[in-house]
């Protein structure tokens, strides 16, 4: 079993730990995380994961490199740690908005670069995960698909498209949870009691996206079927968008979007 580094060990470097272990996609003891304030990862190590604020020794032997640092920290990052990577190691930046040509140069030209767009649900093994590679033969790209594919569903898609992949998926995450909440405060308001609410909530949410998923069906589709002539679905869905509904679902994600153009423009 591969060695593999995990380079930042926050929100989303802690969520890969932790999917790794969960999924039992590989040994704890062969994942080694890193972060500036170790004793952070006291959970991670927990389960048996290799803990510590000792980059070089994490990424030593390691053949697959996760950079999970904000995009900001990724050069100095990579002056420290490139040195001591081997050649045949796979580096994996999860940092929005820094292009593989940038991390090619910034990491010395040797090894294969991916970006990969996981979102937290990686914890459990439910992320959707998008993947541009550069410098990588057919095999590397089968070897970080394959160890994604442990923690979700993965997809390779144009690098152009990153961006996209970001807002949909990894903020996506933040967007569904927020109408989660929403669907919970008008359940409340109704005569739920709030730990109920959330779960009759959720539980619906994860409903609706197995039907598309197992079922291959359009949205539109199982609206329909929900959607009584004259029914009460029907009233409430028009009042939603009456109120902005869809618009605003739209317009928030074309911020977030738009903030990782405006930044990527300023990096260059
Ligand atoms: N949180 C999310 O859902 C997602 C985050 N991302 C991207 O993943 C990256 C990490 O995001 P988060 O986990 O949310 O940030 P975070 O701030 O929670 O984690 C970053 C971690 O890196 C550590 N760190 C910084 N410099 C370091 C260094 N030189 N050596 C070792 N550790 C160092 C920090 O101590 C911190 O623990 C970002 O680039 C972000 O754009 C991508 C997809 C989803
Ligand atoms: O909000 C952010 O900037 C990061 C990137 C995608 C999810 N979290």
């Amino acid at each position: 079993m591969e060695k593999i580094a995990i380079i930042g060990g926050g929100n989303l470097g802690s969520a890969i730990a932790r999917g790794l272990v969960h999924t039992k996609a590989c040994d704890p003891q062969m994942i080694h995380v890193t972060r500036r304030r170790a004793q952070l990862l006291a959970p991670l190590a927990g389960f048996g994961v290799i803990t510590g604020s000792n980059n070089l020794e994490a990424v030593k032997s390691a053949k697959i490199v996760f950079l999970a640092v904000k995009p900001y920290q990724m050069k100095d990052l990579l002056a420290e740690i490139s040195p001591a990577i081997a050649g045949d190691a796979v580096l994996i930046s999860l940092a929005t908005g820094i292009d593989n040509k940038t991390l090619l140069e910034l990491s010395g030209g040797k090894n294969a670069v991916f970006r990969a767009m996981p979102n937290t649900a990686v914890a459990i093994g439910q992320s959707m995960t998008c993947l541009a590679s550069l410098n990588a033969t057919p095999d590397q790209d089968e070897k970080v698909k394959a160890l994604f594919e442990q923690l979700g569903t993965v997809q390779f898609i144009p690098e152009e498209l990153m961006a996209g992949a970001t807002v949909l998926a990894a903020c996506g995450i933040a967007f569904a949870l927020r109408f989660i909440r929403a669907a919970t405060q008008g359940g409340i308001e109704i005569g739920f009691g709030s730990e109920l609410a959330l779960k009759i909530a959720s539980q619906t949410v994860k409903g609706a996206a197995h039907l598309l998923i197992e079922g291959g069906t359009h949205p539109e589709a199982e609206i329909d079927k929900v959607t009584t002539p004259r029914g009460i679905t029907i009233s409430g869905l028009n009042e939603m968008e009456h109120q902005g509904f869809s618009s605003s679902l739209i317009k928030g994600l074309m911020a977030s979007y738009q903030k990782i153009e405006n930044g990527s423009k300023q990096q260059k």
